[in-house]
Formats: structure tokens, sequence, C-alpha cells
């Protein structure tokens, strides 16, 4: 679940990368693997600066110095297709035609079929595993297809119809043309978030962003802003102090079906996506939950609530408030460690958790204790927080989660691993429970969980991390060469980045 972000300022001698890099930072939970950044400058040059990394240590001051220009993108990435080498970093750049950079968030899901489409029709060659490589790819065809000495709104607004036209999946994106414009697009069931925003200066000209969540486009003043609504796009021209950023309703909506995860825990809790707060639908969550507790445990079954930091805690603080019991933090989170679930792969994961939480010994000795967590996927999270209130002393420890059990893979840009992988797979609660020690897990029911997101506008969401129904339905064989890539990139006994690694451009410093 990537992070992106672009932008455009007025003013052309003003350098944008440290704003990007700047932004960037709001979106670091969105993706801890790579980070980058691509600018625009004088006379279409761009420049770049991206690698495997936070965004922290990939845009150091003097990488960034050198980014000239004042208009582009940047990228933090989380892998769900391909490998997490080096040489996947986005944006991704091809020369042909006019230059192009694009950096996306989501998932394609029939990358099959346009990897064919690549090699037998259009004769373009794709240097990585990435599903967003071939994005770009696709729409740098479309583009060629008229054969145009200089490209103008048009054009690229019809090249984008061939790519809703080619690709299946989750995708929101931001790209440039060299020395044109930048541009942001999202696929028709707006699975994927992107935010269109301005800002005016003060001489009453404006810069214009686009980013995956408000919270970057309150935080850098961007105070007009809105969603861009499934299958819409925008050109913004790289001199908007002249023009004007042009939309267009590129194909038809197909329906609005957010993906519910984002409200579970992608997104930050400060940020408002399609118009629904990620806050407030994590508080109903909460109360939602408690009521469900308190179905199936008695009033005296429960001492204490203890969140699982970070994203469990605005649902688990409502929940105890709904039970009346008290909220403790028992586990204390070491501030220095990133997000568990969204690193690479699950050596570092396991070895994470503890390293992230520490448990309260006092808050656990001698108590029942309800865990509240907003989701569990592998359950790396929630068989070492099981143990670790076990090893202080809980009586009980009853588990419950913000979110229904997850049994199947997550197809849109987030990579929930293998189906087998997931701990309930297969399991029903019971087994769950045993699976990671604990004396009963409470689950909310998917139903409810939609009843806390949903608004009047928008009652659909993209459910099908759990219930295997995926809005755009998958092409065949997809699920199966995912995952005989995933195997392929795991098998390897060292580490799979030194193994691929070798991007077309690699700088020597990295
Ligand atoms: O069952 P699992 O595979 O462990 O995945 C679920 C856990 O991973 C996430 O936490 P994470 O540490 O990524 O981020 P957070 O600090 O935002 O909660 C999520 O909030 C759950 O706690
Ligand atoms: N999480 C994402 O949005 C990932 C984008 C793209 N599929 C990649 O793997 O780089
Ligand atoms: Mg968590």
């Amino acid at each position: 679940m990537c992070g992106i972000l672009g932008i455009a300022l007025a003013d052309e001698t003003c350098p944008v990368a440290p704003e990007l890099c700047d932004g960037s930072i709001f979106l670091q939970h969105r993706g801890q693997d790579a980070a980058g950044i691509a600018t625009c400058g004088a006379r279409g040059r761009i420049y770049q600066c991206k690698g495997n990394g936070m965004a922290r240590d990939v845009f150091t001051q003097q990488r960034v110095s050198g980014l000239a220009g004042s208009m582009g993108i940047a990228h933090l990435r989380y892998p769900t297709a391909g490998s997490s080498a080096n040489s996947e970093a986005q944006p991704f750049y091809v020369n042909s035609p006019y230059g192009v950079m694009l950096a996306h968030n989501g998932n394609l899901v029939n990358t099959v079929s346009l990897q064919r489409y690549m090699d037998e029709e259009v004769h373009r060659h794709i240097n990585t595993d990435s599903d967003s490589e071939l994005l770009l790819n696709i729409f740098a065809a479309e583009l060629e297809k008229h054969n145009k000495y200089r490209v103008n709104n048009e054009d690229v607004f019809r090249a984008l119809e061939g790519v809703y036209r080619l690709v299946r999946g989750g995708y929101a994106c931001v790209g440039m043309l060299a020395g044109f414009a930048l541009f942001g697009f999202r696929d028709p069931n707006g699975i994927r978030p992107l935010l269109f925003g301005e800002r005016v200066n003060e001489n009453g000209t404006k810069d214009y962003m686009l980013a995956s969540e408000s919270v970057v486009l309150k935080a850098h003043n961007f105070t007009t802003y809105r969603d861009l609504k499934p299958g819409e796009a925008v050109i913004i021209p790289k001199n908007c102090e002249k023009g004007e950023p042009e939309f267009k309703q590129v194909v038809p909506m197909n329906s609005h079906r957010p993906d519910l995860f984002e409200y579970v825990y992608f997104a930050r809790p400060d940020s408002v996506l399609d118009g629904i707060s990620v806050y407030h639908t994590r508080l109903r969550m909460g109360t939602k939950l408690a009521e469900n507790i308190l179905k199936s445990l008695g009033p005296d079954e429960v001492d204490v609530v203890v969140p699982v930091p970070d994203t469990a805690r605005t649902c688990a603080l409502q929940c105890a408030n709904v039970l009346g019991k008290p909220y403790r933090e028992g586990f204390v989170k070491n501030r220095y460690v990133g997000r568990t679930f969204i690193m690479p792969n699950q050596k570092e994961r396991v070895s994470s958790v503890r390293r992230k939480l520490n448990p309260m010994e006092s808050e656990f000795h001698g108590k029942k204790v309800l865990i509240v967590d907003d989701s569990i996927v592998r359950g790396t999270t929630s068989k070492e927080i099981v143990n670790m209130a076990k090893e202080s002393g809980a009586t009980k420890v009853y588990f419950a989660s913000a979110a229904p059990a997850i049994r199947y893979n997550h197809i849109y840009g987030i990579d929930l691993t293998d189906n087998k992988n997931l701990i309930a797979y297969n399991k029903t609660e019971e087994e769950v429970a045993e699976a990671i020690g604990c004396d009963k897990v409470i689950y909310q029911s998917l139903e409810d969980l939609i009843d806390c997101c949903k608004t009047e506008s928008i009652d659909k969401f993209e459910v099908g991390v759990f219930t295997g129904n995926y809005v755009t339905g998958v092409e065949d064989g997809y699920l199966h060469e995912l995952e005989r890539v995933r195997a392929l990139n795991q098998s390897n006994k060292t580490d799979v980045k030194s193994e691929v690694d070798i991007g077309l451009y690699n700088a020597a410093d990295y």
C-alpha cells in the first residue's frame, strides 16, 4: 500500500524537492521499503533519487539538493508484486515518448496477459517484475499511438482511456511528462485513494498537490482539496502559474468501492479518505467491538483493556469506554521500530515485534486481559503479544480484532502473503485462538465493520480480503503466478535484494 505524492509549484524558480521530501515523511506509514523522488527542471530534464530504505535515509540533504525543478513526484514503496529489490523502487521512467515518470499505489491483477501484450504486441522491454513498470509502459505505448511531435491534454486523456481499457486492478497514480505536466488518475472503482488540492500563494498564484492521504495536503497548506473520483484524471501544466489544471472523467465510474483495509489499518487516523474520517471509523469500530464482546464475555470476565500499539489505540480506547473497563497501555512501543506488518519478510517481522513492543508487567499480573488489535493477519503480532501477556502473569487473555477474520489474499496493493500463511486460513475462531495461544478470539463482523465506515454516498467497499470476492475479479492463473514469484524470491538463500538488485539507474553510493 504505497504512498504517492505530486507537487507543481507556480514559481518555476523554486525547487520542489524539499517539499516532496517533507511530504513523504507524512506518508511513510504506507511504505517503508523504498523511497523515491523525481523532479522535472529546465528544458524538461528529469532528476531522480530513489532506492531501498526509509525516506529519511534515501533523501539525504545532498541528494535532495541535486533535484532541480518546480514540479515533481514521490513514492514510498511497500512491495506487492515483484520483489523488494532496489531496482523496483519508484518512480519508474521511460524516455519514449516525450519522457514519462510514474509512481503507482496499488496492484494490477492481469499482469500475466499484460506482460504478453508488452512482449508480443508493442515490443517494449520490461526490466523488472514490478507491475508498476508494466503500467507505465502501457501508458507510454498508448501515448505513442498518436505519433505526434508535441503532446496535448487531449492526447494524455486518450492514452489514459487505453490504460483503463487494458489494465485491471487497483491503481492510484501520479506521473509527469517531461517539460509538460504533472498528472494523476484513479482506478474506476476508486479502490486506492488519491486527492487533489491547491494552495494560494501570497501573490495570488496557485500551487497544486496530488497525494494518497489528506493529511499531507493539510500539513502543507493545500487547504482546498478533494478526492479524485474513480475513473477520473487530472493534468496540471508544468507552468501552472499560466495554465489551470484540467480534470476529466476518463471512463465512467464503475462502482465506488474504497478498500476497507485503509480504514482498518493502512491510513493515518488524521486522514479523511473519500469523505470518511479514518479516526471516526476507528472509534466506531471500538464501539461495535465492545457491543460484540459483551455478547460473548460476561461482565466480570475482563479486568483491563490493552491496545496493541499503534494502530489499534483509537479503537481500543473507545472499546474500553463502552465496556466500562480501564484502558491501560500494557505494551510500551519502541518508537524507533517501524510498522511490522509491512516489512518485506517474515524473519524481520517476527524479530521486530519483540523489539517493538515490551510488556508492562504490572498491567498483566493476576489480571484478565482483553487485548485489542485492528486486525490479525499472519498472527505474527498476536502470537508474540499473547505470549508476552502470559509471561507477565495474565490469568486470562482474550484477543479482540476490529476487523473480521482475514482468510484471503489482498490483491490490490497489500502483500497479504498467500492464503496459507494467513493465521485464519481454513480455521474456525476456536482454532485461531489455539494457534495464537489465547483463551478466546473475538472478531468484528463484516457487516458491523462496513456500518462503521459507510456514509450516505459510499456504502460499498472492496472487501475481498474477508470474502474472497474481488470487485475486479482476477484473471486466470494470476494468483498462481503471484505465489510462484513469491516462492522464487523466498527460496533465495541469500538476501533477494542482492541477487536481483542490479538496476539500470543504480548510483555508486547506494
Ligand atoms: O497478524 P499480523 O501479521 O502480525 O498483522 C497484524 C498486525 O500488524 C499491524 O501492526 P504494525 O506493527 O504493522 O503497525 P502499527 O504499529 O501501525 O500497528 C496491525 O496493526 C496488527 O497489529
Ligand atoms: N503497495 C503498493 O501500492 C505497491 C505498488 C506496486 N505494486 C509495487 O509493488 O511496487
Ligand atoms: Mg499493529
